[in-house]
């Protein structure tokens, strides 16, 4: 059964991710990438949908629970039957190693300690991209420990059961490859395994010291076996690979840790051969538990892309800018009109959404979507973001990039059009199109910085009628945008409702901080959007009369990047105690790793939403800069 979502952990090699529970099960792995279907996804059902679980096969020590099964008359603890998969048992301990995505998880059992080492080599360190592999390395630390692996391969998320055999290797290793249709997948490893319950286990002691390995690798199952990995040397690379990557980044204030953590997961969230960024690596862990707000974002959208862009810039990442405009400019190539608000990690434009209606849904929650139909939707704001990420690039010091600068140019000439148009707004709401503040806001931005470009380049452009564009979009959103009675922003004109998105306003340079309207704003929305702990919802879900406003049943949670723009608003207007004191809190939410999902259930305490999440670990980073810059000791050259 899945665990709660903070008891997961990220792997992955920049291609793919696996989520691994503190028990020791990797309950979520697509292959070989982020959006292709899931060979485990108990994480979205049960474990008939696929897990593999390493883990001690012996009481831990301390008081034993009542699961554990009697000790035998000679003193010994039975291993557990097979039936049982592999008895679950929560970890003691675990860590990242230093600055990597390399995961170490301890357990201390009766028999002594041990720990498991789990990671997936970057593709590119192995010559073989195409073949991702996941390496568990199983380490005896103390005394003597019984353990065992569970393998069960579900293909196609859950649903089809692969033929599994074990294949002869002349160096004695244990080898065992499952197929189905297109795919096949192989499992090595130093300990001898044996099938049972349509699984494949293997029962073994590591004592102090000794180290035991498995490999799980991927294959196109038409294509000659693959080379069983080398574990070792991979987690020697891996780990290196990791250093150097940290090694660039030129953060160094009081928030290093969570700031650098943060860095690593968007780093794993980035699709490495074409440069394009997952919102986040799982499908359908819902905003709300049990209920229908379930999405899959393992897609890029050109908002979250292009914020983090902007975080991995102001932290010295100019490499993944480089690669993610290029895969802008491949994945928008064509008209404006045919713009989409995000598209496939290789740039595809059909991600049609459907339901997966075996799979049980992450406690009952029901549907599990695949594909987004968000991806027909008009949102304005997208413009905004995509320039902001250009021109941020540009002001980086990344060369000049005549397609790109093309691009921008078309972008404001498509807006010029549009922008009087209603649209879905950034929050996707699958209700009536609306003229939304903040779509409205930035479209202001993106000819705002497009002006900027042309003021500092010799490029051509109708500078005046785009002064005037600027102007004219400005004065619009201040009369039809602004409540004056309630000296606030609205979520749309003419509306009465708040929205979060809002906060936005002074940090894209629309209104100065210390403007009334702001201010108002940012009271408002703490007095009517706040949860009792002070996070922040992204709007009202519900009217006066409790009625559902944006098409879809139950509640959500609080929307994290909201919360950590109250606190980076709350610096903008000098509170910064106060902000500070939110950020904190913040931090506190964070999993024992340093992750974060998209929401916070204030009710349940507990995350919820896709995990980990880009859209939650960008304005972490972003409210860290600030935070450390209002100290005044943040003395990168990087602007904030
Ligand atoms: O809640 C409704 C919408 O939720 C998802 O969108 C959210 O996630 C996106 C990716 O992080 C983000 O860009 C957007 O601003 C969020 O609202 C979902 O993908 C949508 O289909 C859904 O309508």
């Amino acid at each position: 059964m899945a665990g709660r979502i903070e008891d997961y952990a990220l792997i992955g090699d920049m291609q793919t991710a696996a989520l691994v529970s503190n028990d020791g099960a990797v309950d979520w792995l697509c292959l070989p990438r982020f959006d292709s279907p899931a060979v485990f996804a108990g994480l979205l059902g049960t474990d008939e949908h696929g897990f593999w679980r390493i883990g001690p096969a012996e009481p831990v020590a301390g008081p034993q629970p009542a699961a554990q099964g009697p000790v035998t008359d000679s003193g010994d603890v039975p291993v557990p039957p097979v039936t049982a998969a592999a008895p679950a048992l929560p970890c003691d301990r675990r860590r990242y190693r230093g600055d990597s995505l390399i995961l170490e998880q301890e357990w201390d059992t009766q028999g002594g300690s041990v720990r498991v080492i789990d990671f997936m080599p970057p593709r590119h360190l192995l010559g073989t991209p195409d073949v991702p592999q996941m390496i568990r390395i199983v380490e005896g630390l103390k005394g003597k420990v019984r353990m065992r692996s569970a393998v069960r391969m579900r293909f196609s998320y859950g649903r089809i059961v692969p033929w599994v055999h074990r294949v002869e290797q002349p160096d004695g290793g244990h080898r065992t490859v499952a197929v189905a249709g297109p795919d096949s997948v192989w499992l090595d490893g130093e300990a001898e395994t044996y099938g049972a319950h349509l699984t494949t286990y293997a029962d073994f002691t590591v004592d102090e010291g000794e180290r035991i390995a498995f490999g799980l690798t991927w294959k196109a199952s038409h294509e000659p076996a693959p080379a069983p990995p080398e574990a070792e040397r991979e987690l020697e690379a891996t780990e290196r690979f990791w250093r150097d990557w940290v090694g660039q980044c030129t953060y160094q204030g009081p928030y290093r840790e969570a700031v650098v953590r943060s860095l690593i997961t968007l780093k794993a969230l980035t699709y490495a051969p074409t440069g394009g960024i997952v919102a986040a690596p799982t499908t359908s862990l819902p905003e709300d538990l049990g209920g229908e707000r379930n999405w899959d974002y393992r897609y890029t959208w050109l908002r979250d892309a292009a914020i983090t862009l902007s975080s991995l810039l102001r932290t010295g990442y100019r490499e993944e800018a480089r690669a993610w405009r290029e895969w802008l400019l491949r994945a928008v190539a064509g008209d404006p009109e045919n713009l989409q608000i995000m598209y496939g990690i290789a740039g595809e434009r059909e991600l049609t959404e459907s339901t997966l209606d075996w799979l049980p849904g992450y406690e009952n929650s029901l549907p599990v979507r695949i594909g987004n139909g968000a991806a027909g939707q008009l949102q304005l704001d997208v413009y905004g973001e995509v320039v902001e990420a250009l021109h941020l690039a540009h002001m980086s010091g990344l060369a000049r990039h005549d397609h790109a600068h093309h691009l921008q140019l078309k972008l404001i000439g498509y807006l010029e059009e549009h922008w009087r148009n209603p649209d879905e707004g950034i929050w996707e709401v699958r209700g009536p199109r609306r003229h939304f503040v903040h779509s409205k806001v930035m479209a202001w931005v993106a000819v705002d910085r497009t002006i900027k470009l042309l003021e500092q380049t010799p490029a051509e452009g109708p500078l005046e009628r785009w002064k005037a564009l600027r102007d004219e979009i400005h004065r619009d959103v201040c009369e039809k945008g602004y409540d004056p009675d309630r000296n606030t922003f609205t979520q749309y004109y003419g509306g009465k409702e708040l929205d979060a998105s809002l906060l936005l306003i002074p940090q894209v340079g629309f209104l100065p901080a210390d403007d009334k309207r702001v201010i108002g704003t940012i009271e408002a929305i703490q007095r009517e959007l706040s949860t009792p702990d002070g996070f922040v919802l992204r709007y009202p879900t519900h009217d006066e009369s409790g009625q559902n406003v944006d098409g879809l049943s139950g509640h959500e949670g609080a929307f994290l990047a909201c919360s950590f723009w109250l606190a980076d608003n709350l610096a903008m207007i000098g509170r910064v105690g106060e902000a500070r004191e939110l950020f904190e809190k913040l931090l506190a939410l964070r999993n024992d790793l340093g992750l974060l999902a998209e929401e916070w259930d204030p009710r349940a305490k507990r995350q919820v939403g896709n995990f980990p999440q880009a859209f939650s670990h960008v304005p972490l980073i972003d409210t860290a800069l600030r935070l450390t810059a209002c100290a005044g000791a943040y003395l990168s050259t990087q602007p904030v």
